[in-house]
């Protein structure tokens, strides 16, 4: 576990609430990350994880509203930014690699083109560069033949190799923050160990933040620093990993502790 007195939140929510229509999402959310360290997010499907990671993006779906609250990236309340100032802090300050990988790449545009243009609009980089970008990273997300993929439409790669690119994109802005929402659920074993081992490195070799939305919690205890248990939309314990495995005090976490021992 990193040392957390060296460290300061990158992330303060506060009082955050969400609805869709009537409907209570995400209620009186209040949660730090702090540089340098892996937040986990656990809790039952629908409970409001991935709303959580939106809602941090100011990317929630256009029938969800956040109704309350503030969302601070370091001292700047991400909810008050127009889109313009939010693209400024998208990329090289905030990613998130979604669940759902297709919905975020255009069918119109190879792989080639995603990177020159996620590239390009963070960093002053040349056509050449952003190739060996690219391929640097789709090698370290074990892709076979980047070189290959590059000249690819999204349409004619697997759900996995989606997957991959878009973990790979995200990884290539370097972001202070990254927000990972269940990002191997849809990969094979040997690929989820290995991109579980990139975030593992990510977390020793840099001090960016990271966001790990997992229902796995080997994930949790072999990443996460802090934990974050969500149930029906609130957050019901907050703790470092240790407390939550070692000392869980509501009867939810405990429930889902016992649940990882008889499987
Ligand atoms: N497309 C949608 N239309 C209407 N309501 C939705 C939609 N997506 C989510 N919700 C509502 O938002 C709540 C929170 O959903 P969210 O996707 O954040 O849960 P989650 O914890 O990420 O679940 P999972 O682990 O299954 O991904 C859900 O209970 C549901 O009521």
């Amino acid at each position: 576990m990193k040392n957390e007195t060296l460290c300061h939140p990158i992330l303060t929510i506060k009082d955050l609430h969400v609805t869709i229509g009537e409907k209570k999402i995400l209620k009186n959310i209040n949660v730090s990350a702090v540089k340098g360290r892996v937040l986990g997010i656990i809790g039952e499907s629908g409970s409001g994880k991935s709303m959580l990671c939106q809602a941090i993006m100011q990317s929630l779906p256009t029938f969800a509203h956040q109704k309350q609250g503030q969302i601070f990236y370091n001292d700047i309340d991400l909810a008050k930014l127009s889109n313009e100032e939010l693209r400024k802090y998208r990329g090289r300050h905030l990613s998130m690699i979604m669940q759902n990988p297709s919905a975020s790449f255009d069918s119109n545009q190879t792989i080639e083109m995603h990177f020159h243009e996620t590239l390009k609009a963070h960093f002053t980089m040349n056509k050449k560069e952003i190739r060996q970008t690219a391929i640097y990273y789709m090698n370290k997300v074990n892709l076979p033949n980047p070189e290959r993929i590059l000249k690819y439409y999204p349409f004619q790669l697997s759900g996995g190799m989606l997957q991959r690119v878009m973990i790979a994109l995200s990884l290539s802005m370097q972001s202070k923050l990254l927000i990972a929402d269940e990002p191997t659920t849809a990969l094979d074993t040997i690929n989820q160990k290995n991109i579980l081992k990139l975030f593992h490195d990510i977390r020793t070799e840099t001090d960016a933040t990271i966001i790990m939305v997992t229902h796995d919690l080997g994930v949790i205890a072999e990443l996460a620093d802090d934990v974050v248990v969500m149930y029906k939309g609130e957050i019901i314990e907050q703790t470092n990993v240790y407390e939550c495995f070692d000392n869980p005090q509501h009867s939810y976490t405990k429930k889902l502790l016992q649940s990882r021992i008889i499987v």
